[in-house]
């Protein structure tokens, strides 16, 4: 994985780094050079004095020879002045060898034995074998001469060095610049800008058009494909979460559903019951609207899970439950099951007589057509109590006079209808009966 270094490091440039190195090799290669260079310098002025002073003692011997045969010490003096004067003479000592007096010229830095020790012999036309020479030449070489000269030598080599390096150097930073600094700047802002919704962007490199692609090219080549992946990667995400929010969503619809429908015959329970009737209620209370409800319960449905099973018992359940959810007003009026047998239709802008024909219509429903069990032919019937919401009445209070119409539907045979009604003071109740089928031996309905 990439390590990367804290922010507040310090920037320094590729180029800087590669410019100090190229200053340091170009440092370190100079000394070497030019210690060579000294040490060739001087090996070859040594060799050049050599030469030159044995050329100049050559041809100050026969001056020499008969200047001191005559004992002409002006004449010596004269000539070793001369050869003094010569720039690479630092010194020069002629010795006389019988009176031992000496001729000198120039000075000497320091004592050191001679670069050149020649002897003068007698001229050429008096020279008989075995003959002492006259005197002996002796020349210095002038060191500050030669050091002037490596000087000059050295300076011009470290000039050119320098001046090497320099040009170097500019065309270093000005490639750097062009085809790395910008280009890189151009990337990492590039780079910096890819963020989820924010990878429309083009990456425009800032640098001259190139025959050729070099390794900057392949970086950016690299971040475009980055781009465009993570385009791709954000688009299936997009995607992927609009399915599963989808998914998500029904499945809590479902649970939502789940949680309020009753399993056994998919109407609202009661836990939905007491939430959607509450705010029924209040509604048509805020709104000055009629609202009743219908307790509706099966006529000695007991029977029918002893004789058939609870399992028949279930299916008769669930054919009531159709049957009635058919008969109610699509998205006003809906059912749910009170408990065991037990049913509630909730029936907003409804008055109480509007409602008790509903309840007489279900029980027509009920009755009317035998429910088909795995060929048994079963009728059953059912009984109801209606209420009609009053004033400031409370949802328990009109669910209560509900009930107590149904228990008196009950008491009086079953599979009738009865009205809870109030009187002006309170909520005592009274029920009017509404319908009592004759095919069932029950009473017609009563006031
Ligand atoms: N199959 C089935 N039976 C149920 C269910 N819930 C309640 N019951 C039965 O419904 C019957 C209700 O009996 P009772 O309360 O005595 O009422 P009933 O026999 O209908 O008599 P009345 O209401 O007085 O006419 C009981 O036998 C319960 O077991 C259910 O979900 N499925």
């Amino acid at each position: 994985m990439l390590q990367l270094l804290p922010p507040s490091s310090r920037f320094r440039s590729i180029a800087t780094q590669l410019i100090a190195r190229i200053v340091l090799l170009a440092l370190l290669s100079m000394c070497v050079f030019v210690g060579a260079l000294a040490w060739w310098e001087y090996r070859a002025g040594q060799q050049n004095f050599r030469r030159d002073m044995q050329q100049h003692a050559d041809a100050s011997l026969l001056l020499l020879s008969s200047a001191m045969w005559d004992i002409d010490p002006a004449m010596v003096r004269n000539q070793v002045s001369w050869l003094a004067k010569l720039p690479q003479v630092g010194f020069v000592r002629v010795r006389a060898t019988t009176t031992g007096e000496l001729f000198e010229g120039g000075q000497l830095a320091q004592p050191r034995p001679p670069a050149i020790a020649i002897n003068i012999p007698a001229p050429r036309q008096i020279q008989t074998a075995g003959e002492i020479p006259l005197g002996t030449l002796e020349i210095w070489e002038s060191r500050s001469y030669y050091l002037e000269l490596m000087r000059n030598s050295i300076l011009g080599v470290v000039l050119g060095y320098v001046l090497f390096t320099t040009l170097v150097c500019m065309v270093v930073a000005m490639v750097m610049r062009r085809q790395l600094r910008d280009p890189l700047r151009d990337i990492a802002h590039f780079a910096r800008g890819l963020k989820p919704g924010g990878q429309s962007q083009t990456l425009v490199l800032g640098r001259p058009r190139r025959a050729y692609i070099d390794e900057i090219d392949l970086v950016a080549r690299g971040f475009v494909q980055l781009q465009n992946n993570l385009q791709s990667h954000i688009a299936d995400l997009d995607q992927l979460v609009a399915e599963r929010t989808a998914q998500l969503e029904q499945m809590v619809d479902e649970v939502k559903r789940l949680s309020m429908t009753d399993a056994l015959t998919s109407c609202y329970n009661r836990r939905a019951l007491d939430e959607r009737l509450q705010s029924e209620v209040e509604r048509c209370r805020r709104y000055g609207r009629p609202l009743s409800v219908v307790f509706m319960d099966l006529d000695h449905f007991k029977r029918v899970n002893d004789e058939h099973g609870h399992a028949t018992g279930d299916v008769v359940l669930r054919e009531v439950a159709l049957r009635c959810q058919r008969e109610l007003r699509t998205q006003v009026d809906w059912l749910a099951r009170y408990g065991g047998e037990e049913f509630l239709a909730v029936l907003p802008e409804s008055q109480a007589a509007e409602a008790s024909q509903l309840a007489s219509r279900l029980g027509r429903v009920i009755r009317g057509r035998p429910i088909d069990v795995d060929g048994l032919h079963l009728t059953v019937t059912a009984s109801f109590g209606v209420a009609q919401l009053q004033g400031e009445e409370s949802m328990e209070s009109m669910l209560e006079r509900a009930d107590a119409a149904l228990y008196e539907a009950k008491a009086a045979g079953r599979d009738c209808v009865r009205v809870s009604e109030i009187h002006a003071r309170g909520h005592k109740k009274s029920a009017a009966a509404m319908e009592r089928p004759s095919a069932l031996g029950s009473q017609e309905s009563q006031p």
